[in-house]
């Protein structure tokens, strides 16, 4: 990796890492951000337990794809680093990933449910519910947990990168949101749409049960902003 496109990744992994907070995503250190030069084999990622208001560009610490190895940085990656890695090997469309602690998303988490697709807020970003992981298994939290963590998430897609695509971010059953993108800056803006997204269900859930909003309607918003008829934004 040069050192310009080093540079340029560490600059955009730590802003990415910076708007958890100010998008109010994260209490302490909580959550991650990382992102990935594919080229180079390597990804950026916050380190373990610093304070986000503390965070410089020389605290993230850079792995290695392939082994998990830390090829650069003075610091511990942060302990979900396995969790990011398995997501990348598994899913080549995506560049970043973050994880996130934010209340309404953990309130479906630890529900074990998935956040159901309640109207075109939704439909917009997420091309069907977010899924909840089933639990992790006795063996898969005694041995290699983080990377188990990214595991079953992955099964959860049928390991499918165009279901990935579709569907930027899962719940892990009792923990919390993992969301990706095609950068770091990316994933982070599905984890504030997740974020918002759960926070809108409960509020709907507890006025009412609803039925799924028609098809049709989600199927239009979802398109509006994704594949070739895409026509959102400017
Ligand atoms: O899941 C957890 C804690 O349950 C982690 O996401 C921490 O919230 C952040 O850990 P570091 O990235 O600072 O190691």
């Amino acid at each position: 990796m040069s050192v310009h496109v080093r540079d340029v990744l560490r600059q955009e992994v730590l802003e990415a890492n910076l708007a958890i907070p100010r998008a109010g995503l994260a209490t302490l250190t909580w959550g991650n951000v990382s992102g990935v030069d594919r080229e180079a084999g390597v990804f950026v990622i916050k380190p373990s337990g610093v304070p986000y208001e503390e965070l410089k560009a020389d605290d993230l610490v850079t792995v290695r794809l392939f082994d998990g190895a830390v090829v650069d940085g003075r610091l511990r990656p942060s302990t979900d680093t396995e969790t990011h890695r398995c997501l990348y090997l598994a899913f080549p469309s995506i560049g970043g990933v973050t994880h996130t602690h934010s209340t309404h998303a953990v309130a479906f988490a630890q529900a074990r449910r998935d956040i159901p697709v309640l109207g075109t807020t939704h439909a917009d970003t997420f091309n069907g519910p977010i899924p909840c992981t089933p639990d992790l298994t006795a063996e898969q939290c005694a041995k290699d947990y983080e990377y188990n963590t990214g595991r079953i998430i992955v099964d959860l897609l049928d390991g499918d990168d165009e279901r990935a695509r579709e569907v930027p971010g899962v719940l892990v059953a009792n923990h919390g949101p993992f969301t990706w993108g095609a950068g770091a800056r990316k994933s982070v803006e599905h984890a504030i749409i997740c974020e918002a997204v759960a926070d809108m269900a409960i509020h709907t859930l507890a006025l009412a049960a609803t039925a799924p909003p028609p098809r049709h309607l989600l199927y239009r918003h979802y398109t509006r902003k994704h594949g070739p008829g895409a026509y959102y934004g400017n």
